[in-house]
């Protein structure tokens, strides 16, 4: 049962009820993971045979590689293509295929403890369970980064398909100085200074794919590193392990939503409460009803599963802001009827609104909007008839919508 806190929210109106909730989530957008990292050091007395999880050394790590082959320039994506550029990216890479590693990231428990911080499986009883997820995580290259030069400036990592969830960075041990990783997401930064304990740890950091980051200039040494693409994978049957399951009861959100489900005054006839999504997922890509919610990440999936262990229906749904009625006027939310992959149209609508004739859904007013939308993906693509015909583009955001009951049909809800 929900404990009373002053003052109660029978007092408050319900713009100050919507701004504390905004300030809830913003709370939980602040604190809620997006980056993890750790430490293995070397020691060079333990047996490659003993590796198993537990251990909290690691033997050193071999590394052989083809000698026909040698170390590449790296280049990055930019648009569409392949771009070496010094200036922006000065490192060497090997492919998978041109070297072996003894090293690998299931060893020392490294996958598990960020499946554990990036993927957490939350129980959200009322048989709501969210379909069990685990991280596969795939080598994509080795890195060198060498002093007195080597660096890479700001980017994403390109996603290598719909269900890559993250990206994860083991440096090897190599003498270097320099090279720190900076990660940013929605204003927040976490870096990594790998420097001091480069020649004699296993360093590693993961992030979610849509978090910007950089490396710093490496001023001496070889900065050496292994990248791995994470995928979350199909669900699996059985049971969760027990330390994988996060209980929504314990977040500071559960109880102020509790109270707040109780309480007659609030949204008495119901409503709709609508968050925007604060990770950019596909969502409009032919993959996206597979993935979400199974995908979700950080402060999304807490607002996700807190709703679901209420009892509270809630969705992930495409969500398009319309200016069609009048565009100086604040813009319509106009909600999909279920996640769908964009949509290319040839056909033509004559002083006609593309979104409600080619994109599925409805204009939902009532709909309370908590927050400001962030990241947007093309959702439908048609032509459209002005004085001069033109291409009309309407974009998406992927948005968390929570269907409030009214009030004399949620008690049951919260006293279960
Ligand atoms: O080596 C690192 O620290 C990260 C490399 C990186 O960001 C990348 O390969 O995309
Ligand atoms: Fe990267």
């Amino acid at each position: 049962m929900a404990s009373s806190s002053a003052p109660s929210l029978a007092n408050l109106t319900f713009e100050e009820i919507c701004r504390r909730l905004e300030v809830f989530v913003a709370g939980k957008k602040a604190s809620a993971s997006f980056v993890c990292g750790g430490h293995v050091p070397i020691d060079v007395h333990t047996a490659a045979s003993s590796i198993p999880s537990k251990t909290t050394v690691s033997p050193p790590v071999r590394i052989c590689w083809r000698t026909d082959v040698d170390c590449e320039p790296a280049s990055f994506g930019k648009g569409q293509q392949d771009v070496l550029d010094p200036k922006y990216r000065k490192a060497g890479k090997l492919e998978p295929r041109s070297f072996l590693t003894s090293f690998h990231p299931s060893d020392l428990g490294i996958l598990q403890n960020v499946e554990q911080i990036l993927l957490p499986n939350f129980n959200t009883d009322l048989e709501n369970r969210l379909p069990f997820r685990k991280m596969h995580a795939e080598l994509y290259k080795l890195n060198v980064y060498s002093g007195p030069s080597g660096l890479f400036r700001k980017h994403v990592d390109t996603p290598r398909s719909e269900s890559q969830i993250g990206s994860l960075v083991v440096c090897l041990p190599s003498h270097f100085k320099g090279g720190n990783l900076v990660i940013q997401h929605e204003g927040k930064q976490v870096e990594f200074d790998w420097s001091h304990q480069s020649a004699s740890a296993i360093q590693w950091a993961a992030f979610y794919s849509d978090c910007e980051h950089d490396i710093k200039t490496i001023t001496e040494g070889e900065r050496i590193t292994l990248t791995y693409n994470l995928y979350v994978t199909e669900p699996v049957g059985g049971s969760i392990p027990p330390s994988l399951i996060v209980d929504p009861k314990s977040m500071s959100l559960y109880s102020f939503l509790e109270e707040l489900l109780v309480e007659p005054g609030f949204m008495t006839d119901g409503g709709a409460l609508g968050f925007f999504c604060s990770h950019a997922y596909p969502h409009a890509s032919d993959e996206a009803p597979l993935l979400l919610p199974r995908a979700l990440k950080g402060s999304d999936l807490v607002l996700y599963s807190v709703f679901k262990s209420l009892g509270i229906q809630i969705d992930v749904l495409p969500v398009v802001l319309d200016s069609y009625y009048d565009p100086s006027e604040e813009k319509h939310v106009r909600v999909g009827d279920r996640l769908r992959p964009y949509c290319a149209s040839d056909m033509t609508g004559e002083d006609e609104n593309g979104v409600e004739l080619y994109w599925p859904g409805e204009y939902r007013p009532e709909i309370t909007r908590i927050g400001s939308p962030t990241h947007k993906e093309m959702a439908l693509a048609y032509i459209a008839y002005g004085n001069e015909p033109s291409l009309g583009t309407v974009y998406s955001y992927a948005a968390l919508l929570a269907d409030i009951p009214p009030f004399l049909e949620r008690q049951g809800l919260v006293l279960a």
